[in-house]
């Protein structure tokens, strides 16, 4: 059995400054290209993972805008699916190309619409903070908070204003175990795109629920379950700072689970940005003993070298 690496690609791995279906399957194409240096002559076997929060946003803007009783706008948890099909299948584009450019296209490749069970009694229903869709300006997001009053809209990290909905932690993923065989099977699998589509247990199967969960969560939590050697969490910046932004900004290297503990209570990371990685990393390190990563695509080659980006690694 090779080594198993669950990977994780961050919102810059598949959407650019240009929203359209081409740019983004294109952006996805470059991804491909970066992570074929992970599989190539190393006996890996890759679980990857992905965002959805611009594209369900705006997949759910479109259904309002032509929502009629004869083509009704679709409910969060189903939208959360239809971007895992969108997702999926530029992802699937992406390898097959990168794959048979590689001379690698005996690896077999599939995308799964994937469930992942969250608590009906999360205090996130409440309280929701997870940004999706577009940026709006201040006019922007005053003219569509009157449009659609139900909206939490708030300002996102300096970066401008964005909707917000529940974003409940995951428990469980439905489908971790009919995908190990597919793993064991060298088959090249995406999973839980846009961190799974939420759903709860009810006595006889489960019921979607409005959410969309943080795919850095669920990373870590399909790492646990289909027992990865290591988590990898690919994402805009190469390593993770402390003091970041500050004149006295420092790289984390390599980091042991509790010193990052540590920086996290000191609130070292910005709330959702950087927070949420790290988080997800250690949770998975602390209940597995194994190792995360976070990095950015372009340190793929070094990674595979030397182990780039900031490692966090069990006490
Ligand atoms: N302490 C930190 N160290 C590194 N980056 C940080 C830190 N705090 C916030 N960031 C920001 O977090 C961003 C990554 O988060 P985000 O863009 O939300 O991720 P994603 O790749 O999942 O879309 C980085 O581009 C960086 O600007
Ligand atoms: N579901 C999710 O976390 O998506 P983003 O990473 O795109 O925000």
């Amino acid at each position: 059995m090779g080594k198993r690496i669950v990977v994780a690609l961050g919102g810059n791995a598949i959407l650019t400054d240009n929203p359209t279906a081409q740019a983004q399957a294109e952006a996805l194409q470059r991804t491909a290209e970066q992570l074929i240096p992970l599989i190539k002559g190393n006996d890996v076997e890759m679980v990857i993972t992905h965002g959805n929060g611009p594209q369900v946003g705006n997949l759910l803007l479109q259904q309002l805008e032509s929502d009629s009783p004869k083509n009704p706008a679709m409910p969060l948890d189903t939208a959360v699916a239809m971007t895992q099909g969108q997702i999926g299948f530029w992802m699937g584009q992406a390898f097959t190309k990168a794959l048979i450019d590689n001379k690698m296209s005996e690896v077999p490749f599939v995308s799964v619409v994937t469930r992942t069970v969250v608590d009906a009694n999360d205090s996130a229903f409440e309280n929701p903070t997870k940004p999706i869709g577009p940026f709006y300006t201040e006019q922007e997001a005053k003219e569509i908070q009157i449009q659609y009053p139900d909206w939490k809209i708030i300002e996102d990290a300096g970066r401008g204003y964005r909707r917000v909905v529940p974003s409940p932690l995951p428990l469980r993923i439905v489908e971790a175990e009919a995908i190990k065989p597919l793993l064991d099977a060298a088959v090249l699998v995406t999973v839980s795109g846009g961190g799974g589509i939420p759903v709860v247990e009810e006595d006889n199967g489960f019921k979607g629920v409005e959410a969309v969960i943080d795919k850095d969560f669920s990373a870590a939590k399909l790492a646990e379950l289909v027992d990865a050697d290591e988590l990898v969490i690919f994402t805009s910046v190469g390593d993770v700072f402390l003091n970041y932004g500050k004149p006295n900004q420092q790289t984390l290297g390599t980091v042991s689970v509790s010193e990052m503990k540590k920086y996290l209570a000191e609130n070292q990371f910005a709330a959702g940005s950087m927070k949420p990685k790290v988080a997800a990393a250690v949770s998975f390190v602390e209940n597995t003993g194994k190792v995360a990563t976070i990095t950015s695509l372009d340190n793929v080659t070094n990674f595979v070298k030397s182990g780039a980006g900031t490692r966090i690694i069990p006490d």
